[in-house]
């Protein structure tokens, strides 16, 4: 149980507000996360990681001298969003291009993808390696697929070491690339995790047995056994590891590897060091040499219940890369003399400043565009919870945090704009670069994209007809499935989003008002969201939930289909 907070929605904030306040040594606050306090170094490469709050010290934990120059740091489970990791990464820049790594989940990937396409639009350099360690969540030829957990560590720390000796970009990425293809975790839990603010665990596992395989946001792995003795948990740790030897490894004798054994969450010091002894001596019976091992909390999950077990099969260049010496709150290693001075260099502002000018047409536009936005935040702050629970089933339980606070961004940003005469399309743009950083995760990315598609067909300059309302969420549509690649069935809120463009358009061409059209769109995607329960996941966190999930529709398909319906009632018949 996560029992300290204040609004829950602030959980992530104020958490991170506290960190800094109790780290001034190591680290700064900057817009989107943290950088070293130290000076930046003229010409090194910036090495920038990051992902969702509660898994403690990943990641702003893991910013300090010879660990990383920067983290961006999201909501609870939710991936920073575009805007933060850009900001971070300018902030941490010191002219030598930036390395974002970051765990390889759907919204991390596509807010770091849309910051590292920032970056090389402004001329700054940028590689992305998203870590791939659980050995779990996808077989050995789909690597790709895997998510990252506690071997973040590794890769993070090999990254950002090749970067404090100064080497290129396209370095510091080969390696960090190399050091996790031969990084493997597996975990297992022993019960669920809650999220600030919930009443119920967001898993749980049946008294006297233990989850195989498990995610840091509770996906299933592989399996249940009955609850093992320490020894025999270090038995299926090092057995299922060892059986997934890295490419070029035949046997491990002889190997040297680093090891990190890491409590989730309420797993404590002393029974890990209980079930390290037992795999230390395995890996020694096996003919491994182990370096540096890290036993604690390394990647954590709230007060999840459970361990991992990661091996790192280091070579000769990786190895001085894990043994050099770091300094930051949660990672310490050797003596790092310290980069003297504070690092009080101008951190960029990158506010969007100038309102563009607007039509009359386009500012009584905005004026219902408003409207808009303050029913939609409304009708997700009535259905948060509800919202919640249904993610919960088969995802990660965020979806009415997400969405509250992106909806809530985004009105804000949209106030904001609508003071300063802001036309439809500006308002609307604004709005949507709000949603997506407050928000963050998969479906911030994706309403931040439908929001600025539909912003950009509606423009500054006319009052939008009901035709290029229809043709702005048809953009919007495509937009979202280009982006985020999910396709009708596959129990997205794309199921929703298609037959809402199709018969708004359908019906606006057929010569209904737009008042009307909405509503038969809105009729169109209330089913649409119902039917998502009989789907099987595809895409999305769901995904390895697959079976459970059947019988629930998806959490982002009912989203967006109480938004439309609660959109109606601002626009004229
Ligand atoms: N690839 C995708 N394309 C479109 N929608 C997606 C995709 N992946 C997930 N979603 C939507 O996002 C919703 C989950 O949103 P949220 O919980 O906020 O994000 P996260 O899963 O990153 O925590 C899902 O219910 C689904 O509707
Ligand atoms: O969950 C995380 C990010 O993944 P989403 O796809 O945004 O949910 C986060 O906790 C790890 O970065």
């Amino acid at each position: 149980m996560t029992r300290l907070f204040n609004d829950p929605s602030d959980f992530a904030e104020e958490s991170l507000e506290g960190f800094v306040a109790a780290h001034r040594r190591w680290v700064r606050r900057v817009p989107g996360g943290v950088i070293r306090a130290t000076p930046r170094v003229p010409g090194n490469v910036a090495v920038v990681v990051g992902g969702g709050s509660g898994h403690y010290p990943a990641f702003a934990g893991l910013v300090g001298q010879g660990m990383a120059h920067g983290a961006a740091v999201g909501n609870v489970f939710a991936s920073p969003s575009a805007q933060q990791v850009h900001a971070v990464a300018r902030a941490a820049d010191s002219g030598g291009g930036v390395l974002l790594s970051f765990g390889n989940y759907a919204g991390d990937v596509l807010h770091f993808g849309q910051a590292r396409q920032r970056l090389l639009d402004e001329g700054i350099p940028c590689e992305a390696v998203p870590v791939t360690d659980d050995v779990s969540s996808a077989p050995a030829r789909d690597r790709d697929r895997r998510r990252g957990v506690a071997g973040d560590l590794a890769v993070f720390k090999v990254a950002s070491a090749a970067a404090d000796a100064g080497l290129p970009l396209a370095e510091v990425a080969r390696l960090a690339r190399l050091a996790n293809d031969r990084t493997r975790s597996f975990g297992v839990a022993f019960d669920g995790c809650t999220l600030p603010g919930s009443t119920e665990p967001l898993f749980t596992v049946p008294a006297g047995r233990m989850a195989v395989g498990l995610g840091i946001h509770g996906e299933p792995g592989i399996g249940e056994q009955p609850m093992p003795t320490a020894d025999e948990l270090a038995e299926l740790f090092v057995s299922t590891l060892l059986a997934e030897l890295p490419p070029g490894v035949d046997t491990p004798r002889g190997q040297r590897v680093g090891v990190i054994l890491s409590g989730l969450g309420s797993v404590k010091y002393e029974e890990l060091f209980v079930v390290y002894r037992r795999v230390a001596q395995l890996l020694d019976r096996a003919g491994l040499e182990v370096v540096d091992p890290e036993v604690g909390e390394l990647v954590t999950s709230f007060d999840m219940a459970g361990a991992s077990l990661t091996l790192f099969w280091l070579t000769d260049e990786l190895e001085p890369l894990w043994t050099a010496p770091a300094d930051s709150p949660a990672h310490r290693k050797g003596s790092v003399p310290r980069v003297e001075g504070a690092d009080d260099d101008e951190i960029p502002d990158l506010a969007q400043d100038v309102v563009p000018p607007a039509s009359e047409e386009s500012r009584a536009s905005a004026r219902t565009a408003l409207a808009a936005l303050a029913a939609v935040r409304d009708t997700v702050e009535e259905h948060a919870e509800e919202l919640g629970r249904i993610d919960a089933v088969a995802g990660d339980g965020d979806h009415g945090i997400g969405m509250r606070r992106g909806a809530a961004g985004g009105l804000r940003a949209a106030e904001e704009a609508a003071a300063r005469d802001a036309g439809a399309g500006t308002l609307l743009a604004r709005a949507a670069d709000a949603w997506a950083d407050e928000a963050g995760g998969t479906s911030g990315a994706l309403w931040g994209v439908a929001l600025r598609s539909l912003a950009a067909v509606v423009g500054d300059e006319q009052r939008p007809s009901a035709q290029a309302v229809a043709a702005g969420v048809r953009a919007a549509s495509e937009d979202v499935m280009r982006l985020g690649g999910a396709v009708v069935g596959d129990k997205t809120m794309v199921d929703v989003l298609v037959p809402f463009a199709e018969t708004l358009s359908s019906r606006v061409e057929a010569g209904d008002a737009l008042g009307a059209a909405w509503e038969a769109a809105a009729e169109a995607a209330g089913r649409a969201a119902e039917g998502t329960a009989d789907l099987v996941p595809r895409m999305g966190r769901a995904r390895p939930l697959a079976e459970r999930s059947v019988g629930t529709p998806d959490a982002g398909a009912v989203s967006l289909a109480l938004i439309v319906r609660a959109v109606r009632d601002v626009l004229p018949d």
